[in-house]
């Protein structure tokens, strides 16, 4: 597949000075940060570092958080989180389609079913699916939306190894296919590494680390894991150091 290049030069995520902090708290320190249009980029950090808050207000969901800064992001934007969030009191089909109106969306709704791999599952109740098949749904709900941005905060974080290597499959196929700007919030190197084009790491509070991951070049995966785990502060054996503390 050509690459797409004229899509990578149009920034579909802009943050300039993106402050947020808590209860006086600076968790996010004056952060610049551009995303490319279809450009698949990791977050990577310690727990507790600020992913979720980056996440959060890119997607515009951090309304009462002590902030400055601007951003802006593409008008079309799905979140996936680590639980689907389905509404437990209807159907897969109507779950997915929920909010969305206009003579296709039944057609839609099925045909992004049938991409995750839930082709007959539409009349089934959430508590009927298992986890991974539950995310299913969750992608199937924002693929439906044909997002240009799509942000994912840890969304195969419950799953066993198994299903989450099912997962990262289809997460690379649906990007492949639809290309939208993916932001994919994860504490997994291997992950970051296996699914992105560019992985970051947050650390008090910047953006410590900035990796093209060149598929295509004679880099082995090991070599960006081994990087990656050195800026995370992981030892030999696998102790990882506790997160520094930010700057005053
Ligand atoms: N609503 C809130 N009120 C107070 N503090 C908050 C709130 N949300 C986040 N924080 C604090 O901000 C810091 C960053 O939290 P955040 O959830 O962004 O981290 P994270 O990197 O996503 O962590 P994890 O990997 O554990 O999910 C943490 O110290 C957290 O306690």
């Amino acid at each position: 597949m050509a690459p797409h290049t004229e899509q990578l030069t149009r920034p579909a995520v802009r943050l300039r000075g993106l402050t947020r902090s808590f209860e006086g708290r600076t968790v996010l320190d004056e952060i610049d940060l551009d995303l490319p249009a279809g450009q698949f980029t990791a977050l990577l950090g310690h727990s507790g570092s600020g992913k979720s808050t980056l996440l959060r207000a890119v997607a515009g969901i951090d309304h009462g958080v002590a902030g400055s800064g601007t951003l802006s992001a593409p008008e079309k934007v799905s979140v996936v989180f680590q639980d689907s969030r389905l509404l437990p009191w209807r159907r897969v089909l109507p779950n997915v389609l929920l909010g969305l109106d206009g003579a296709d969306a039944q057609e839609r709704g099925r045909q992004a079913l049938s991409e995750v791999g839930l082709g007959g599952r539409e009349r089934a109740w959430p508590s009927e699916l298992s986890g991974g098949e539950a995310q299913r749904a969750a992608l199937a709900r924002s693929l439906v939306r044909e997002p240009e941005l799509l942000l994912a905060d840890e969304p195969f974080g419950a799953l066993d190894a198994l299903t989450r290597i099912k997962m990262h499959a289809l997460l690379r196929e649906l990007w492949e296919r639809h290309r939208p700007s993916v932001l994919l919030v994860t504490h997994d190197v291997d992950e970051a590494v296996v699914l992105a084009d560019r992985v970051l790491v947050l650390s008090r509070g910047r953006i410590e680390v900035d990796l093209m991951v060149d598929r295509e070049g004679p880099h082995a995966q090991g070599e960006y894991r081994t990087r990656l785990l050195q800026a995370l502060g992981v030892t030999d054996t696998g102790a990882a150091a506790p997160e520094p503390p930010l700057r005053p």
